[in-house]
């Protein structure tokens, strides 16, 4: 077998020896046999007559003991490693990058080298140890020489070490007499690294196709309008949502200038407009409601806007308040849902929708049972935490500790028993919404203290936790107590109460507006049942004159006692619960004009026909067994088919009745009333009897 000839490498340092002895490895190692040695490591003793390949000139010095006469010596000239070169492309035109190396000589050439190849976006700062004035840069390259890079450099690319440019490796070839066919092989195998790089620039590109395409399709499929423009007005970025607005699609769009494109000089206006304020506004353009938001990326020098149809706000606003009913955080009662004429009750609803809409602390007084609750969550619908959630808490029902972990919330492990993971509590539960403390009075003083810590610093650490978590949520709190006389004998925090207390408003006892019982009573009639009641007038007459010490829940159970006894669709003054209607001898009693307006009332409770009820219910509980909703136009044929003649708003009266009484929810748009639980126990009742 023919022994393969002998180059020997002389390299200054180790990691330069290594990296051109794979480099001469895999170019020339079919047909050489190489020896490497660095100046850094240990040099021969001497060569003779031998092929010897300098890393560089730098180095001839230290090298020369060892090279005899007859030693053929080739200084190699070295260029950049091709293979790291698309980590210098990647980065933006004009990047400030400091070039690091060891000598001057070596920086200088190595600039030189990556300008000739054409890496000439960037600016090349040089640096190398002992340089007297430098600039910095925030990212630096080197050539392998990492322990060289100051500190405070950010971010560090290390290109490798040069290689032996081809020039080189073709002396090598002819000192080695062969530059022969196998040259071609040989020159080949170098070009594969350059090959090599423009595959993997060729693979980022289509990276980035494949990113951008994959951008187009999420921007697009987004709801909102997305438009973006650089400092000269070009429009880069223009999503399909914005052809339903500007009825231009986005491949005409991107590159023209915005004036070409948006007509609204308003609009322009607002967009172009960086430094003013308010970076939202309302537009209205071709038809379409628009809330339009913009922003700027100073480094991009890029304008962006995002265009939101408010009607599909509002549709989400609406699925979001449906999702909080879900979980019984609504707040179920509105102003309409209070009843009552009197001039106390209709002055105490007026000023209570003033302080809705102000957002701060409001303390509600009134017995028990006169509507306080009611009354919090009509506010909190007034109020523009309106699609937030509604929480009610009563504080005089559970435990002190218990009461506190409810409010706060716990982290995990904070006491025995205390569930995996921690739990929210109902103030963390209530962001930006409402929580309503009923019987606030009752609360300890422990509990006091950390409810003022919270309102104070409207922020909270759940017990046994150490986070703080910020909270915005309005409280309402309500008490039948006379606070002012607790705070005197010290049960009750007098700080605490004045920032409960910043709206203070006091709700009627139903003995102070005894005129609103004959609408009370047809209210909680029509609600709670579905047969034409006649009351007897000397009823009405007790009810009036009784001090309804309950208030309103008090008369409200009255009349659920009242139709339980009942017989005959009539309520008589036997009925009337015996406890209850013991009457005060200072109770005052009503005239007569009184009762002709409460006999008035009582006649006119609009009911239903019973059989025109019983038709309709089971109508839908038949389209209930098969799975459907009930629509108004099958209701009015089925009715039809059983003799019942109404008319269409005939039907949708009844149908709002039949809700108004919880037997039905009706559903907007084509979905039809459907039967709730209270309806399949009515036609329970009704059908299998
Ligand atoms: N003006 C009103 N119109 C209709 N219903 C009312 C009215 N006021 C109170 N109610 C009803 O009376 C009952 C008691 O009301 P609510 O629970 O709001 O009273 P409260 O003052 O908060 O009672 P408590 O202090 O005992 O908790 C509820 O069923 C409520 O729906």
């Amino acid at each position: 077998m023919e022994t393969k000839k002998q180059i020997v490498l002389l390299a200054g340092t180790k990691e330069t020896r290594i990296a051109l002895t794979h480099q001469l490895q895999s170019i020339l190692g079919d047909y050489f046999q190489i020896r490497s040695y660095s100046s850094e490591e240990m040099l021969p003793t001497r060569l003779e007559s031998e092929i010897v390949i300098l890393s560089s000139y730098l180095i001839k010095r230290e090298v020369a003991h060892c090279l005899s006469e007859s030693c053929r010596v080739i200084t190699a000239r070295r260029t950049v490693n091709y293979e790291y070169m698309d980590q210098l492309l990647q980065l933006p035109e004009g990047t400030d990058v400091m070039y690091v190396n060891d000598f001057p000589q070596t920086v200088e050439q190595s600039i030189q080298t990556l300008m000739h190849l054409g890496i000439n976006h960037l600016n090349y700062l040089p640096y190398y140890p002992g340089i007297p004035h430098y600039q910095h840069a925030d990212i630096a390259v080197t050539p392998g020489e990492m322990h060289l890079v100051p500190k405070e450099v950010k971010r560090i690319i290390n290109i490798g070490v040069r290689l032996i440019d081809i020039t080189t490796i073709t002396e090598i070839l002819g000192e080695l007499g062969v530059l022969d066919d196998r040259a071609t092989g040989i020159s080949e195998r170098f070009t594969e690294k350059i090959i090599q790089l423009s595959k993997k620039l060729a693979h980022a590109n289509q990276k980035a196709l494949q990113l951008n395409e994959h951008l187009d399709k999420v921007l697009n499929g987004v709801n909102d309008g997305i438009l973006s423009f650089d400092h000269t007005g070009k429009i880069t970025v223009f999503n399909e949502e914005l052809k339903n607005i500007f009825l231009t699609d986005s491949k005409q769009a991107v590159g023209k200038h915005i004036k070409q494109i948006i007509k609204d000089k308003e609009l322009l206006h607002f967009l172009t407009d960086t430094a003013s304020e308010p970076y939202d506004q309302f537009f209205t353009i071709n038809d379409i409601n628009f809330m339009v938001h913009r922003f700027s990326l100073p480094v991009e020098n890029t304008m962006i806007a995002t265009f939101k149809n408010t009607s599909t706000t509002i549709s989400m606003e609406k699925a979001a308040r449906y999702e909080l009913k879900r979980k019984g955080y609504l707040g179920k009662y509105y102003f309409s849902d209070i009843v009552g004429n009197s001039e106390a009750i209709v002055q105490t609803k007026n000023i209570a929708k003033k302080l809705a809409v102000t957002d701060l602390s409001l303390l509600l007084q009134g017995e028990s049972g006169t509507g306080k609750e009611l009354f919090a969550s009509a506010i909190h619908n007034e109020s523009r935490r309106r699609n937030g959630p509604f929480l009610a808490v009563n504080c005089s029902a559970l435990s002190e500790d218990l009461l506190e972990s409810e409010l706060f919330g716990y982290e995990e492990g904070a006491f025995t028993g205390a569930k995996k993971g921690g739990k929210q509590g109902l103030f963390e539960q209530a962001e930006g919404g409402t929580i309503f403390l009923d019987e606030i009075g009752d609360i300890s003083v422990k509990l006091q203290t950390r409810l003022l810590r919270v309102l104070q610093e409207k922020e909270l650490r759940r017990v046994g936790g150490t986070r703080v978590l910020p909270i915005d949520v309005r409280v309402i709190s309500a008490t039948n107590k006379d606070l002012a006389s607790d705070i005197k004998k010290g049960l009750f925090r007098e700080d605490l109460y004045h920032r409960l207390n910043v709206l203070y408003l006091k709700i009627p006892a139903l003995r102070e507006r005894k005129e609103d019982i004959p609408l009370l009573l047809n209210h909680f009639l029509a609600i709670r049942t579905s047969k034409r009641m006649k009351v007897e007038n000397d009823v009405l007459g007790l009810l009036i004159n009784r001090t309804w010490t309950g208030n309103i829940r008090e008369l409200k159970n009255a009349i659920d006692y009242m139709l339980a006894v009942s017989e005959n669709e009539k309520i008589t003054v036997k009925d009337l619960p015996q406890e209850a209607m013991k009457i005060n001898s200072d109770e005052r009693v009503y005239s007569s004009e009184t009762f002709k307006e409460v006999a008035a009332t009582s006649e006119e409770i609009p009911l239903i026909a019973p059989h025109e009820e019983a038709a309709i219910m089971s109508c839908i509980y038949r389209n209930h067994l098969s799975g459907k909703a009930s629509s108004r136009k099958s209701l009015l044929l089925d009715l039809e088919a059983q003799s019942v003649k109404l008319s269409e708003a005939q039907v949708r009266l009844r149908l709002d009745l039949l809700e108004q009484k919880g037997f039905v929810v009706k559903s907007k748009g084509r979905r039809g009333t459907r039967l709730t639980e209270n309806g399949l126990i009515y036609i329970k009742n009704e059908f299998e009897r």
